[in-house]
């Protein structure tokens, strides 16, 4: 008979702690795959964008670890709708804790210009959100296209398996180090090598209109979430049983697996018909 302790910790998300040594091979795992990246594209600096987030925290302190402060080009590019704590963090981490070198550019002149232009999408906060994540990625491109970059990504395995990104914006970029992480795995590696833990424990948040979580809009944690990915989606547990294990209803298990499934475009490329000879 199971005492109530183990009932309780039988409905706990998955514990997804990784062991000391585990956190050190992700380590050398992806900072040999950030080497080897930059020197098969023959690469001469990597640019990254800063939003003081985790992801793009890890993501840089990774790069640097791999190739030197002096290969990263950082940009912080903030919109009229992101925290102003958010891009002093970006700053902070950038000037403090990287020591890079990094340009701040302000996209709204640039996002209304779109709108001018198209101004029918100035009222949906969602078309206009994605204008300013892809307009941070044209950015991007720009320098690296006039420093001879590589645009470092920081998607992580949540994300992408949720499609949790916006197509061509923040998922345009040339490789994302932290693609294996899920999200509680992103800020234990981060602890791990040093980030200091306010920018760590930080709540996620896209950024596209004020005052978005990723989890107020996802409607559910990252612990829940990753559990249900890790028990479900990556691996063999039915809805039920994920669900029971999780302490969730199956309705939740169920949308995880649709937002998966609805999603398989994001990490596709674009598809054309079979070759007709
Ligand atoms: N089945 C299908 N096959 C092929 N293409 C399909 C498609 N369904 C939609 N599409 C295309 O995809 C477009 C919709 O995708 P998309 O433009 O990405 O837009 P959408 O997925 O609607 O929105 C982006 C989501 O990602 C979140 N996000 C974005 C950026 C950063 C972060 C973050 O965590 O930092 C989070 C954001 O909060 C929002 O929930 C459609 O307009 C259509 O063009
Ligand atoms: N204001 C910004 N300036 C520069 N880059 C940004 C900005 N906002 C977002 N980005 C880029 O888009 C990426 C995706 O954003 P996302 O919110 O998923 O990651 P994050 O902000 O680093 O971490 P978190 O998910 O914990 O907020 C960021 O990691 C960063 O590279
Ligand atoms: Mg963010």
């Amino acid at each position: 008979m199971a005492t109530t302790e183990e009932l309780v910790r039988a409905t706990d998300p998955l514990d997804m702690s990784l062991s000391t040594e585990e956190l050190d091979a992700h380590r050398e795992h992806i900072t040999d795959f950030i080497a080897a990246q930059y020197e098969a594209a023959g690469a001469d600096r990597v640019v990254i964008g800063l939003s003081g987030g985790i992801d793009s925290t890890l993501t840089s302190h990774l790069v640097v670890e791999a190739l030197g402060a002096e290969t990263v080009h950082a940009l912080v590019m903030p919109s009229e709708v992101n925290r102003e704590s958010n891009m002093s963090d970006a700053e902070r981490v950038a000037s403090e804790l990287l020591d890079v070198e990094y340009d701040v550019v302000e996209i709204t002149p640039i996002a209304d210009a779109f709108l001018d232009a198209y101004p029918a999408a100035d009222e949906d906060r969602m078309a206009t959100g994605n204008l300013y994540v892809r307009i941070r990625a044209v950015l991007n491109y720009l320098v690296a296209n006039t420093e001879g970059g590589l645009v470092v990504g920081t998607g992580n395995r949540t994300e992408a398996l949720v499609g949790y990104f916006t197509k061509y914006g923040d998922g345009a970029v040339d490789c994302h180090p932290i693609a294996n992480l899920y999200k509680q795995q992103v800020r234990q590696l981060a602890r791990h090598v040093g980030v200091p833990d306010d920018l760590a424990a930080k709540e996620a948040s896209a950024g596209m209109w004020v005052d978005q979580t990723d989890e107020g809009e996802l409607g559910m944690s990252y612990d829940t979430l990753d559990s249900i990915l890790a028990l479900h989606v990556d691996g063999p547990l039915s809805v039920s049983a994920t669900a029971d294990q999780v302490g969730v209803d199956a309705e939740t298990v169920e949308r995880v697996r649709g937002l998966y499934e609805g999603s398989e475009h994001k990490r596709a490329a674009p598809p054309g018909p079979e070759p007709l000879y």
